[in-house]
């Protein structure tokens, strides 16, 4: 299981932007290859990836990424056994040696890191689900299907991120991504038929120009229903409200602490944004809400998870960052009750694995997560049913970069169910 070689390239994303492709290469001969994604609306405490026009490593972005593996990760880790998972990660962030990555670059590791476990995979000739959970890895997970897309991803003019589909009436998970994809298709035509552009945001739903922000839950219930199925049974609703991009806003406007809906010129007080979100769980059959107050708003977190934590799962992004000091300050305070997991928010699969971990023992659900700008990489699918997580978050049906990761997951419940 040695490594030979690793080699590093420049590879373009779902937003046609350069980003980080490694291989790496054991003397048995197997290969892995793993690319990393990259988000629009990044959390401030997330791990830095060099990206063109931000760059910390030899002035060049992205390239200075590729760079970074080639000259000093590759050699350092050549000879090293790829199985060693751990050590490989802990090697490359000591010599990262800064806090948020920022020296190599979290692009450059993840992109190693990952591709290390794949090689390995490879060479036990195991599947990388299988490799990564073992013979308990066997739970295929609901799809958060982002049909509705707002915010920083489209050019709507909904203020919320997200608006998701959970087929959770359902058995498998063909049968979920089935009529996940017919609510979608339905949700087209009824778009098409009141004249709304059915063109696609970043993660492949749609981006219609509604003017409030329940237009989209009100055509999300319609679409349910006539595709066939019933709302709050066969399916739910989750939410990506984002709001840390409200609460920069708000900022930027000199309103320390509130949250600005820019798209449609509205503060609310984090007491507003309580008693709003509130509502919509009370109208429609919401089953979760990602990043309903900012990173920075632990306090009314807190506030936040006692009115619905009981019944609405609450989910950190950019409050908790799969970072595990932040996951355990939330767990202390009882800030929410659910961790979305994103790879290169921290930047290698141990600490990943390590977040999710925390999470669970913890009792709180962990939901595995793409971003906004993604490849052709399904690690995340084989990730979800390795930790038997239960739920995924990658998008709408309509870009092959999304697509990729509901076929894996279609092929792996072929292997073992
Ligand atoms: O906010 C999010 O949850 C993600 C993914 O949907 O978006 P981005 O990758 O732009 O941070
Ligand atoms: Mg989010």
């Amino acid at each position: 299981m040695k490594i030979r070689d690793i080699l590093a390239r420049e590879i373009l994303d779902s937003r046609g932007n350069p980003t980080v492709e490694a291989e790496v290469i054991l003397k048995c001969g197997a290969r892995g290859v793993a690319s990393v994604p990259s988000g629009a609306s990044t959390g401030a405490f997330e791990a830095v990836e060099l990206r063109d026009g931000e760059s910390r490593y030899m002035g060049m972005g992205v390239r200075g990424a590729v760079k970074a593996v080639r000259q000093i990760i590759a050699p350092g880790l050549k000879g090293m056994d790829a199985s060693r998972q751990r050590e490989i990660d802990q090697w490359m962030i000591a010599e990262d040696a800064t806090a948020n990555k920022s020296h190599l670059g979290a692009n450059a590791i993840l992109a190693v890191s990952l591709a290390v476990a794949k090689a390995a995979a490879n060479g036990m000739k195991l599947p990388l689900y299988r490799y990564l959970g073992g013979c308990g890895a066997r739970e295929l997970p609901i799809p958060m299907m982002n049909v509705i897309n707002g915010g920083r991803h489209a050019d709507s003019s909904m203020n919320i991120q997200e608006f998701m589909i959970m087929p959770v009436g359902f058995m498998s998970f063909h049968e979920r991504l089935e009529a996940g994809t017919r609510v979608f298709h339905t949700l087209k035509r009824i778009l098409m038929a009141e004249h709304y552009t059915t063109s696609v945001g970043d993660e492949g739903g749609f981006a219609p120009a509604f003017e409030r922000d329940e237009q989209a839950l009100d055509f999300l219930i319609r679409a349910i229903e006539e595709a066939g199925y019933q709302p709050g049974r066969h399916f739910r609703i989750a939410l990506d409200v984002a709001a840390t991009e409200m609460y920069d806003a708000a900022l930027r406007e000199g309103k320390d602490g509130m949250y600005y809906f820019w798209k449609s010129g509205i503060y609310k007080t984090p007491e507003e944004m309580i008693a709003y979100l509130k509502e919509l769980c009370d109208r429609y059959p919401i089953y979760s809400i990602e990043d309903g107050l900012a990173e920075e708003d632990w306090m009314h977190w807190e506030q936040l998870n006692r009115t619905l934590g009981s019944r609405v799962q609450l989910v950190g992004d950019d409050l908790f960052v799969t970072n595990t000091e932040r996951i355990r300050k939330g767990i202390r305070q009882n800030a929410a009750n659910a961790v979305l997991i994103k790879v290169n928010q921290i930047g290698t699969l141990t600490e990943t694995l390590d977040a999710i971990r925390m999470t669970k023992e913890n009792g709180w659900r962990a939901i595995i997560s793409h971003r906004s700008g993604e490849t052709e990489d399904t690690t995340i699918a084989d990730l979800a049913v390795a930790v038997n997580a239960g739920q995924i978050k990658t998008g709408a049906p309509s870009r092959t970069d999304r697509v990729a990761k509901y076929n894996r997951l279609l092929r792996i419940e072929e292997e073992i169910w």
